[in-house]
């Protein structure tokens, strides 16, 4: 076994700080053929689905990806833009958005990138380009606020499955989960109150995030109670009462029993209830993606509508907004601590050699 070199590495090259923002990965475009590699990376990734190896090899390659592509490829189709899938275009729009507010601090000693857990640009070769410019120090900040082993858990395995072959590996740092981070919690309750502001308030506020099985929570996952925790550090900075909102969990996938209550049955129930207007928020999306735009903004609105609901409306998820920027600009500079202090240092150093040599 031969472990890989550095072969970008020269003498006297000047040690960076590397920022790396993920997220989950989309296909390269919506159509069947591009759908079926990118659902067979992630749907084949053993922290997403937890099952004996051997079966799952046969329910997937036998059932899943003869069928789903060409189901997934039509709703990607209508989330699609000019620019290509939303959840790419918005974290670019990010990682841009951070380059920009870090390089205007820090000069141009650190490097920021975003990569994705499957398909492109994948983290195995934006790592290995961040390494050969002359990355020491790497934060990686998946952007998940929530931490559960099937996303935060496998962008940390691949990232591992990366460092195993290489010989130098650069000094790592891990942001973990970002659930109760206070500007984060602001920037949610910001964009709830902006959205009164234009819209008025509806009877329930419903807090939707990304289910997992409810297995994963038994054996341990502490995604279940970030997601609530979360719920409740917005309601209270928006002075919300219990009754006042909701947090339920989307997109099943199988068979099992999935964390309850599921979004799309308590929005067919609510009407029934007397709850005739909603506003739905997704805080576990950093970025919106086919789950958001056409799970929560058209499906579920079908379902709410059509069982007697009078007013949806889903509000966007934080994006590139400024104050999102600020939130992920914050947690990576406190994540970034001791190692700010040598890029402050170099760049006084330059400075002062830049006076000496005048
Ligand atoms: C935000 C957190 C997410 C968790 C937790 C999560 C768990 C999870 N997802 C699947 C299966 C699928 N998810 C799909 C899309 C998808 N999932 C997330 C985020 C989380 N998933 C995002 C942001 C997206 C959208 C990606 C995009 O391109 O817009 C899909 C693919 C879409 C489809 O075919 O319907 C599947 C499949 C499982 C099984 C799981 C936990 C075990
Ligand atoms: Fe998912
Ligand atoms: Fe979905």
């Amino acid at each position: 076994m031969t472990f890989t070199g550095s072969p970008g590495f020269y003498h006297g090259q000047q040690d960076k700080i590397g920022v790396l923002i993920t997220n989950l990965g989309t296909p390269q475009a919506p159509t069947k053929q591009a759908l079926k590699p990118y659902l067979k990376q992630f749907l084949s990734d053993p922290r997403v689905v937890e099952v004996p190896r051997l079966l799952w090899w046969f329910i997937l390659n036998g059932i899943i990806l003869n069928v789903r592509p060409k189901r997934s490829a039509h709703a990607y189709a209508s989330v699609w833009s000019e620019q290509g899938s939303p959840l790419l275009v918005h974290t670019q729009n990010q990682a841009n958005a951070i380059r920009e507010k870090l390089s205007a601090r820090y000069g141009d000693n650190v490097q920021v990138e975003f990569a994705m857990r499957y398909g492109q640009p994948s983290i195995e070769s934006v790592v290995d380009r961040m390494l050969n410019n002359g990355v020491r120090k790497l934060l990686v900040l998946p952007l998940y606020p929530q931490y559960s082993a099937s996303t935060t858990g496998s962008t940390f395995d691949a990232l591992a499955q990366d460092f195993i072959a290489r010989r130098w590996l650069p000094e790592l740092r891990f942001v973990n989960q970002y659930c109760d981070n206070d500007d984060y919690i602001q920037a949610l309750a910001d964009k709830i109150q902006a959205h009164w502001e234009s819209h008025g308030r509806a009877d329930k506020l419903i807090f939707s995030y990304h289910g997992v099985p409810k297995r994963y929570l038994l054996n341990g996952d502490p995604y279940h109670c970030q997601c609530h925790k979360t719920s409740r550090l917005v309601a209270e900075k928006l002075g919300l009462s219990k009754d006042e909102y909701l947090t339920t969990f989307q997109s099943r996938f199988g068979r099992e029993e999935w964390l309850k209550p599921y979004t799309d049955e308590t929005l067919k129930a609510l009407p029934a209830q007397g709850v005739k207007s909603v506003q739905v928020v997704c805080p576990g999306f950093s970025a919106d993606c086919l789950e958001t735009i056409e799970e929560i903004g058209v499906e579920n609105r079908g379902y709410f509508m059509d069982a007697g609901g009078q007013r949806y409306e889903y509000i966007e998820a934080l994006n590139a907004d400024a104050g999102h920027i600020d939130a992920l600009f914050g947690l990576i500079e406190s994540n970034m601590h001791g190692w700010q202090v040598n890029a402050d240092a170099q760049r006084a150093h330059r400075a002062k050699q830049m006076g000496a040599s005048r």
